[in-house]
This record gives structure tokens, C-alpha cells and sequence, in this order.
């Protein structure tokens, strides 16, 4: 029997208090882990799950106040995230305010999937560019998650990549797009009050493309052709696929070892987060590590 629409409105509820709680359990596990009150620069991503974050940096600054004159300083990766840091009354600095030699202890972000080897989706707000800016300026970057962004492989649950991309160009993005093998490429959209072209802080578009599931570079390891070839993928080789397209500014593939090399001689950090903790339907948190850094 069909559930009635009070029984549908109660199931809804319950999967959104699940949702929620697997955010903030998540977040305050990764804060737990990786934040100090000593830290001098620490990045702060995008979304509703970060708010989690930046609440768990809160509540731990206010039991483990910083140093006398010590100043926590937090980089904010675009407008939304300035706002999160400003509201808990945590002090933010800009991007391009930060010192040349400057590099931010962690930075904190969430995803829209993460596959087995850690490569991200990200982009679901449109901040992808500051937030890979940040991330890879960052000695380690933690994600943050629910249970539904956790994928064995990138395009499972999440449909499309986001991609920033150039105003002028986004009719030639989308063509070259459709041949990498893109089904159907969209310019993001308003969908409430406003219409028009979604801008982000960049004043710059956001295409979202499909493509079929993409491979990680085991599934390449053991045989699998990830070169594109009927538009099967492997995540970096479509990363580096796109980022060559004129028009291009940033995709929201957060992948490779890229960084991860630099990062074990405690140099800067990579695309790839070094943990995402992923909070469980069931209240408890999983965390995942970057193999790489085991090797
Ligand atoms: O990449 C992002 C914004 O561009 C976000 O981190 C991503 O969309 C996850 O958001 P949420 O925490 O709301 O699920």
C-alpha cells in the first residue's frame, strides 16, 4: 500500500534529521582530528555541510582558546563561506590577502561524491575554483561528508561534473564538451526568483556535464581503458581532458596525485583530500585515508 502523504512527509523528515546528523557528526569528528587552536591559517570550503565545521571550530576554540595574541586566521573560499566564518564570530582573511610565503595549516570542505580513491566532485555550489585555490595551498585537506556522497566510483548518485568556465565561451565549452563525450552539457541556471546564467564569484559561468561513470586508476591499473575511447573515462585523464578547453577557468574534479608528493615533504598539498570522514546512516563516522600517503 502506498504510504499516505502524512506517513511520506514524516519519512522525509526523518532522512533529512539523518542527513544532518551524519554532517555534523562527520564534521565534528575531522575538526577533532585535525584542528589546533595554534593554527595561523585555515581554510574553510563551501556548502551546508562546512557550517558543521565551522561550528565544531567554534565550540573548540571556546574550550581551547588560542594563545595570548595568537590570531586564528580563516580563508574563506568564496562569498557564502566569508559569511559562515564572519557569523561565528571567527576572524577571515581573504585569498589574496594572505602573506606570499603563507600556507594554510588544513582546510576544511565538503564534496558531492567521493569514489574509493579519495577523487572528489565538487562544484555542487558553484565555488569550485577558490575552493581548489585553497585546498591546494593547504598542507592537508579534509573532507567532509554524508553517507550518500560516499561512491565507489565518481557519477554514480551525483549526475554531472560542475565546471567554471569563461562567459564568451560557453557555447564552444559545451561543443567540445559533447566531444569528450558528454551526453548533454548544461549552462547552470536560476531556478527560483531570478533567471539567467548562475554567476560565481568569479562573475563566471558553471556548465554541469554528464558522462558515464568514471574509472579511478586501479580499475586503468587492471586493464580498463579510461581514455576517453566511447566516452569512458578514467577521473584524472577526464580532469586534464577538460582543463584543456579554451574557455575553461576550473573543473570540479578534485583528483590525482597531484600535490600529494610535495605534501609527504611537508611542502603544499594536493586536490586530493588526505581524509574525508564521512558520517554514517547509522550515527557513527567513518574515516577514509589517502593510500598514497601510506606508501
Ligand atoms: O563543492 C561545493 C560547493 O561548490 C560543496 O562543498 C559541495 O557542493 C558539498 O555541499 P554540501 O555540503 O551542501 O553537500
Amino acid at each position: 500500500m502506498a504510504p499516505t502523504a502524512a506517513e511520506a512527509k514524516a519519512a522525509a523528515a526523518l532522512s533529512t534529521d539523518l542527513v544532518e546528523s551524519a554532517k555534523k557528526k562527520a564534521a565534528y569528528a575531522a575538526v577533532a582530528d585535525h584542528f589546533t587552536s595554534t593554527m595561523r591559517f585555515v581554510g574553510i570550503g563551501s556548502g551546508s555541510t562546512i557550517v558543521y565545521g565551522v561550528e565544531a571550530i567554534k565550540a573548540h576554540l571556546a574550550s581551547n582558546p588560542p594563545p595570548a595574541g595568537h590570531i586564528n586566521w580563516f580563508v574563506p573560499t568564496g562569498w557564502n563561506s566569508r559569511k559562515v566564518i564572519e557569523a561565528a564570530g571567527l576572524t577571515p582573511i581573504a585569498f589574496d590577502s594572505l602573506p606570499a610565503d603563507a600556507q594554510l595549516e588544513v582546510a576544511f570542505d565538503g564534496a558531492d561524491e567521493v569514489d574509493a580513491e579519495l577523487n572528489c566532485i565538487k562544484g555542487g555550489g558553484a565555488c569550485l575554483f577558490q575552493e581548489k585555490l585553497v585546498a591546494c595551498r593547504s598542507k592537508k585537506f579534509i573532507c567532509i561528508a554524508d553517507y550518500r556522497k560516499n561512491q565507489s566510483r565518481l557519477l554514480t548518485n551525483w549526475p554531472t561534473i560542475p565546471i567554471e568556465i569563461a562567459p564568451i565561451a560557453y557555447a564552444s565549452v559545451i561543443r567540445e564538451l559533447v566531444a569528450l563525450g558528454s551526453e548533454k552539457p548544461i549552462l547552470r541556471e536560476h531556478t527560483l526568483s531570478k533567471t539567467g546564467p548562475v554567476q560565481t564569484d568569479q562573475s563566471f559561468y558553471i556548465i554541469d556535464a554528464p558522462f558515464k561513470t568514471l574509472l579511478t586508476a586501479d580499475d586503468v591499473k587492471a586493464g580498463k581503458d579510461g581514455s576517453g575511447k566511447d566516452g569512458v573515462w578514467e577521473v584524472e585523464a577526464l580532469a586534464r581532458a577538460i582543463k584543456a578547453i579554451n574557455g575553461v577557468l576550473e573543473v570540479g574534479l578534485f583528483c590525482g596525485l597531484n600535490g600529494i608528493q610535495a605534501q609527504k615533504a611537508g611542502l603544499l598539498g594536493g586536490q586530493k583530500p588526505v581524509a574525508v570522514y564521512f558520517g554514517t546512516a547509522e550515527g557513527e563516522v567513518q574515516k577514509a585515508e589517502c593510500s598514497e600517503l601510506a606508501k
